[in-house]
């Protein structure tokens, strides 16, 4: 055993941006400096966001450190009426020091921003030799420099400029300590700066690189005054579109009384191939999105129903066919650009937006625009229609081949199922709902596509120790079976999996005791009966809130919002958010689900079903845990082991989670 010592004084707390230099992987992407720099350009790309720049140089030096200028309005110099620092200073050394938090009471320096950690600058401060930091403002020209994220020359006036001058000018050196290369990703560079000008019409973008051996110096420029339909004819390069590029923009209006604010909204330029990859594009007040997210998937509601309506309106749907939205999106090449006031991204790097709301926005802002141009172009229209309508087809094609049984032909459909249309393994999903009320609710929230619902009435047996030829002897687990369409099996058997009717088998039962005890209940047939359907992942957990915030609408400039909560620690996370929104405490309610019965359809839709909101756990068995999950299932579940469960689980209790 280790003599090292644990007492007071081995709990450390870092100060300032020493967390960055600790753990940098927590604030950046550490395979090259391209991110830090890139925290920069958004800054410079959120002041033309604004309307306060038309212009961003980018230039990388010979040393290796990179300058971004801009001609926006200029980092405050003055001091920071609390804090007594100069506000550049500030920016540049504090975590969360910012201007854009204060965008829903309209207060803010920045209406619509990528930023809003007010973390991005400080991170690459934090891992620089040096760093530069040139502002003109108000006539004078201001310095201040910093190495490893310390200032080493104070701010000072270093010359005048013209009145009317205005702007930002940072330039970098990365500390390779912290990248496993210390080399740009020039690619990935050009291919931001690019979208920034995509994005910013009008905007002029240059990056300009030293001379690199017999290279002579280059410098590259980009300005996109027709925006998102150059950029995606571009992207195209080779490809053959089976229709023209079709762009459009649409944001809410001013005196518009949505849900949504002024100003939010999307502009896209799409089309179809007919053939070979689809690029696509999206991005988040100009912040790239590769992983996409609810804004995407909103555009594909639009496109799916706009196409849905004029197969319908024209009559052009062959019968025994039905075109379902993959069907349609999948050979759709696209650039979706969205602005969004209150964006949520999953983690620092940004890579995919998780709002609810965006999926509605960018669904409800871009559906009339693609109608209009459908029927506006109803020869481009028919040749959608047809592509999708052959997509339909090839994938029942496919879908015969690997089709479900339709019961085993021994045993009928238990009578309340409500089955879902598709025999596709790969899109349909079963949920096992907790009582009638919420049973009710689940089958108007679901899609009835791909969506079955089996409400679960009794109680569900205690399986662990009954023997598969006594399970039927239950009848919720008789109609589960039946349901799915496999027959109970132990862990070493052959298993015949050729019946399974639903690729997803989700529990969905109250977020409460009760709830989690059905939960476990489930969870023993399972692991006992069904160990296959775990081993192969098809069995979820779905994750319905426990708690709701209402928070009201205030004026214009804040919609009203409702926020869901899984546990106490989310509404705890959520009501830390507000707080710094500044939203007053009389300004918002929360209440809290006692059941799946309370939320209306509509709520179980977005919180707990629609896959692209929805929180679903994939159940898995921990790689070589089985026995030591089965030991636990025998404690948990065991007869004769009611003393050793009381122990454990006042011991383990709070760790159960970690094991689905
Ligand atoms: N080029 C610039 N022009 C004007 N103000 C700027 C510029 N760069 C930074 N700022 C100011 O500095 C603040 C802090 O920037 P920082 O990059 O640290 O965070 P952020 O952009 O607010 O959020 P995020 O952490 O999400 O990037 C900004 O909110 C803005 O007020």
């Amino acid at each position: 055993m280790s003599q090292a010592q644990y007492n007071e004084s081995s709990v450390t707390v870092l100060k300032g941006l020493e967390p960055v230099k600790e753990r940098p992987g927590m604030y950046t992407r550490t395979d090259s400096p391209t991110h830090i720099i890139q925290e920069v350009i958004d800054n410079a790309a959120d002041e033309a966001l604004g309307g306060f720049a038309d212009h961003i140089d980018v230039t990388i030096h010979t040393d290796g450190s990179v300058s971004v200028a801009d001609n926006g309005r200029g980092i405050p110099v003055g001091l920071h009426p609390l804090e007594q620092v100069p506000v550049v200073e500030l920016v540049f050394t504090q975590l969360h020091a910012g201007g854009k938090f204060n965008k829903k009471s309209g207060n803010g320096a920045y209406a619509f921003s990528g930023g809003l950690h007010g973390v991005g600058v400080s991170v690459t401060n934090a891992l620089s030799t040096r760093l530069e930091v040139t502002v003109k403002r108000e006539g004078k020209i201001h310095r201040i420099v910093f190495a490893g994220g310390d200032v080493l020359e104070p701010l000072a006036e270093i010359g005048k400029c013209a009145q009317k001058d205005s702007g930002t000018e940072v330039r970098v050196w990365p500390d390779g300590r912290y990248f496993e290369s210390p080399h740009h990703q020039l690619p990935e560079l050009e291919r931001l700066l690019r979208a920034k000008a995509v994005l910013l019409p009008g905007v002029r973008v240059h990056l300009s690189r030293p001379a690199k051996g017999e290279e002579a110096p280059q410098t590259q420029s980009w300005h996109y005054p027709h925006g998102l339909k150059s950029y995606l004819l571009n992207l195209l390069e080779n490809a053959q579109e089976a229709v023209p590029v079709f762009a459009a923009e649409s944001h809410i209006g001013a005196d518009s009384d949505s849900d949504f604010s002024p100003g939010e909204g999307v502009s896209f330029a799409l089309t179809w191939l007919e053939e070979g990859s689809v690029a696509s594009e999206s991005y988040v007040n100009l912040i790239p999105t590769p992983l996409g997210g609810t804004h995407e998937a909103g555009l594909k509601q639009a496109v799916f129903n706009a196409v849905s309506n004029f197969i319908n309106h024209h009559n052009l749907l062959p019968r025994g066919v039905k075109v379902q939205s993959d069907d349609v999106f999948n050979r759709v090449a696209f650039v979706l650009s969205t602005r969004v006031l209150d964006p949520q991204f999953q983690g620092q790097t940004k890579d995919k937006l998780t709002n609810r709301d965006a999926l509605k926005l960018v669904a409800a802002v871009s559906g009339d625009p693609i109608e209009l141009w459908l029927n506006q172009n109803v020869d481009a229209g028919k040749k959608i229609a047809d592509l999708a309508i052959k997509q339909a087809q090839a994938r029942m094609r496919s879908v015969k081949k690997i089709e479900k049984k339709k019961g085993s032909g021994v045993a009928v459909l238990p009578g309340k199922l409500t089955d879902c249309e598709s025999e596709d393994l790969r899109e349909n999903e079963l949920f096992l709902v907790e009582g009638d009320s919420a049973g009710g609710s689940a089958k108007l929230a679901r899609d009835k596509a791909t969506q079955a619902i089996l409400p679960l009435r009794g109680k569900v047996l205690n399986s662990f120790e009954t023997h598969r030829d006594q399970l039927f002897g239950n009848n919720e687990i008789h109609d589960i079976a039946v349901a799915i369409g496999v027959d109970p099996h132990g862990s070493g058997d052959t298993v015949d999996l050729s019946g399974l009717r639903y690729g997803k088998i989700a529990i969905l039962s109250d977020a409460d005791v009760d709830g989690a005890h059905i939960q476990v209940l489930l969870l023993t047939l399972f692991f006992k009966h069904f160990p296959q359907l775990i081993a192969r992942g098809h069995i979820y957990v779905a994750q319905p809130p426990l708690f709701r915030v209402d928070v009201n609408a205030q004026g214009k400039s804040k919609p009203a919002r409702k926020l869901y909560a899984l546990d106490q620690q989310e509404l705890d996370g959520i009501l830390e958010r507000l707080q710094t929104e500044g939203v007053r405490d009389s300004a918002y309610a929360i209440s809290r689900f006692k059941g799946l019965g309370e939320m209306n359809p509509d709520q179980l839709k977005d919180t707990t079903m629609h896959p692209d909101t929805r929180r679903l756990l994939q159940v898995r068995i921990p790689a070589g845990g089985g026995e030591n999950t089965e030991h636990i299932f025998v404690k948990l579940m065991g007869k004769g082991e009611a003393a050793s469960r009381r122990a454990w689980m006042e011991a383990e209790g709070d760790k159960v989670e970690a094991d689905i």
